[in-house]
Parts: structure tokens; sequence; C-alpha cells
């Protein structure tokens, strides 16, 4: 299988970034994973960061986001980028303890158009797949009710999580792929977070946002460039207040031909659901492409649930995964389309027109 990188970073102070690169069959986990480490930094730096995979069944989504073996069987370099992810995520927070309070992480799949909270436990303790549903804020931010949000302080106790709600996920062979994944899985870390005073002149925008009052007290520092020399740490009477910054990491379910495939019966009933919700994340991506004033993000619960990311300041990368192989020239074709999609809205739209999660600061209270 052939993994093919092809992703944008938006939503920087200064605009946006867009980068494609091919990654071949020979490349490695831990070489595909050094093009995504550096938004763990930005997260930590309070961002929000979305990282997704997209592609036909069986071009190597899962294996390119968990890797390819159970999870707590495996070895550090055949890890995908979940693992890999978490590692590099609490190794950043045991070197800025004061900044960061709290690591929350949920997992949700969205299946048959249906989200489903996969960290929620029945009276036995076990965990159980649970209805939920996409709300829209009063800021115009999308929510996932109940949603349940379990504390985490180190990266194998995520993996254990991990590993045992991943049985939950829908699956079913199919002529393509044996062990092929029916739903969009989503794996959610949200952090509590501290400005760092010290650094003030690089604080984010979300840091900003949480923290006007001290912007007032240092209107000098409040338009500075990161390049200038460093400014002076608001005073310590001046108390911060925290904000939370999210990382998702989405497996999405991958677009299928039937007559491929050979759904049928049930089978046939998720692959339409599938392809609906791929169709309208492709739909969202247009419209904000163009501009539209109106992005129909729910026109689907993935896009419902995903609209902070897609359209919000999140950076976002699309990593779209091909097979090499002539036989699926089509459905690669239909994948580089999509991805040429998305990265026509990282240039025309750096994320203000649309923006449904701009100025409207995600406060912790
Ligand atoms: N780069 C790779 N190196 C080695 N094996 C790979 C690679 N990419 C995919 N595979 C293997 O190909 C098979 C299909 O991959 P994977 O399950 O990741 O596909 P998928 O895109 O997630 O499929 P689906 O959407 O149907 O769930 C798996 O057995 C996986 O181990």
């Amino acid at each position: 299988m052939e993994l093919c990188f092809f992703g944008g970073f938006k939503g920087t102070d200064n605009g946006y970034r867009v980068c494609s690169r091919v990654y071949g069959p020979e490349e490695t986990q831990d070489a595909v994973f050094e093009e995504v480490r550096s938004l763990l930094t930005s997260l930590l730096d309070g961002y929000n960061v979305c990282i997704m995979a997209y592609g036909q069944t069986g071009s190597g989504k899962t294996h390119t986001m968990l890797g390819s073996q159970p999870l707590v069987e495996q070895l550090e370099p055949q890890q995908g980028i979940i693992p890999k992810a978490t590692a590099e995520l609490f190794q950043l927070i045991s070197e800025k303890p004061a900044e960061f309070h709290t690591v929350e992480v949920s997992v949700m799949e969205v299946y048959n158009n249906e989200v489903f909270d996969l960290l929620c436990r029945d009276k036995h303790g076990n965990n159980v797949s649970q209805r939920r549903d996409v709300i829209t804020t009063s800021s115009g931010t999308s929510q996932v009710t109940a949603l349940t949000h379990e504390p985490v302080c180190s990266a194998s106790k995520v993996m254990e999580i991990l590993s045992s709600v991943l049985k939950l996920r829908a699956h079913c062979p199919t002529l393509i792929h044996p062990d092929s994944s029916r739903s969009h899985l989503v794996v959610t870390f949200t952090g509590l977070q501290r400005c760092n005073s010290a650094h003030r002149q690089l604080w984010s925008p979300r840091c900003r946002r949480a923290n006007p009052a001290s912007d007032e007290l240092f209107p000098s520092t409040a338009s500075s460039s990161p390049s200038l020399s460093p400014c002076p740490s608001p005073s310590p009477s001046v108390s911060q207040t925290p904000f939370r910054t999210k990382l998702q990491l989405v497996d999405l379910a991958g677009s299928e031909c039937v007559g491929m495939s050979g759904s049928s019966g049930a089978s046939l009933r998720e692959v339409s659901c599938i392809n609906r919700s791929l169709s309208a994340l492709s739909d969202v991506l247009g419209a904000l492409a163009e501009q539209r004033p109106h992005v129909p993000y729910r026109n689907s619960k993935l896009t419902h649930l995903l609209q902070d990311a897609i359209g919000g300041d999140a950076k976002f990368l699309l990593m779209l995964c091909v097979s090499p192989t002539q036989h699926f020239i089509t459905e690669s074709l239909h994948s580089l389309t999509f991805g040429v999609r998305a990265r026509q809205v990282h240039k025309e739209n750096p994320g203000k027109k649309n923006n449904p999660g701009r100025g409207s600061p995600d406060v912790f209270k």
C-alpha cells in the first residue's frame, strides 16, 4: 500500500501554510510521524489540531493512524500516528508541567450516521457503545452531549484504554479488505492549559482570547511579533484564565465501490452511510473553498461533529492514503480530487469568512 501525504496547516497567525509530500510503500511509520510532530508542539502552544486520514477502503488509513498490530503489542517503530502522537504529547507535557493541568481523552465512532461514545461504561464497568447527539452551541461551535471524557496522565494509560474500546468499533470483511472498518473513528485529547507568562509575545490567539484583561494591562506587547525581544511578563497578581486545546485524530472509514467490495444486506447500508458522509465532507470543503455563505455542516453527523476542526481555527492536516495498483485508479483519482479540494480551502480561505469558532473563545469555566 502506498501512503500519499497531502496536507495543509491552516489557522496560523500569519494565514496558512500548505504542503504536500508523497510517501511510498518503503517509508517507515517514523518518517510519516516526523511530518506531523510539529503539530504537537503547536498544540502545546495553544492551537487546536486535527489530523485526519482519508482514502478508499483497504488503502492504509488505520495502518497510518493506529498501526497494524494490536496496540499494546506494537513495537514502537510500527506504531501509527495515534500512539506516537500520544507518546509525544505526554513527553512535551512533562517538559512544561506548570502549563498543563489536565488531559482527558474521548473516543467516538460515527457509524451509520450516528455518533457513538465508546468510553461509556455499563454498571459492571465494561466499556459499551452509547449513542450521543451532536448539538450546535450558542457560540456556534459543535458539541457532543454527555460524552465521556476520561482523565489520562500517561501514554500507556491511553493505549490501554484504546486497546479495549477499539474492539467495539464496527468491522466487517469485504472482498477488498478482510478487516474493514465500517465507522469513522475520532480520538480527541482535550487539554486544560495555562499560558506561559514568561513568553507572552508567543501566546496563541486562543490564549489571548482567554486572557483579554492581561492584553489591556500590557498593550505594548499585544501586537508584538515573536521575533521581537522578550516582553515583560504579566505581574504575578494577574491571574491567567486556563483555556482548553483539542487534538483530534480521525481515522475515516474508507470510500467504497459496492461492485468491487461485494457488500450486501446490512453491509450495504453501512457502505451507503460511509459514502454519503464522505460526500458530505467533500461538500463542506467545497463550500469553504468557494467561500459560500452557507456551509452544509449539518448534512451529516461526521461534518457536524468535526465542524470546528474543518471550518474553525484548528490546524488541520489531511493524510490521503491511495493504493499503488492500476486496479484502483478510479478510487485513487477520487481521493486525490478530495485532497485538491481540501487544499483549496487553505489556499483560498484562511478561515475567516465561514469560521464558526473564531471570536468565540473556548474558555474553561
Ligand atoms: N504502509 C503499509 N505497510 C504495510 N502494510 C500496510 C500499509 N498500509 C496498509 N497496510 C496493510 O494493508 C491492510 C489494509 O490496511 P488498513 O486496514 O489500514 O486499511 P484502511 O484504509 O483502514 O481500510 P478500511 O477503510 O477498509 O478500514 C492491512 O492489513 C494493513 O496492515
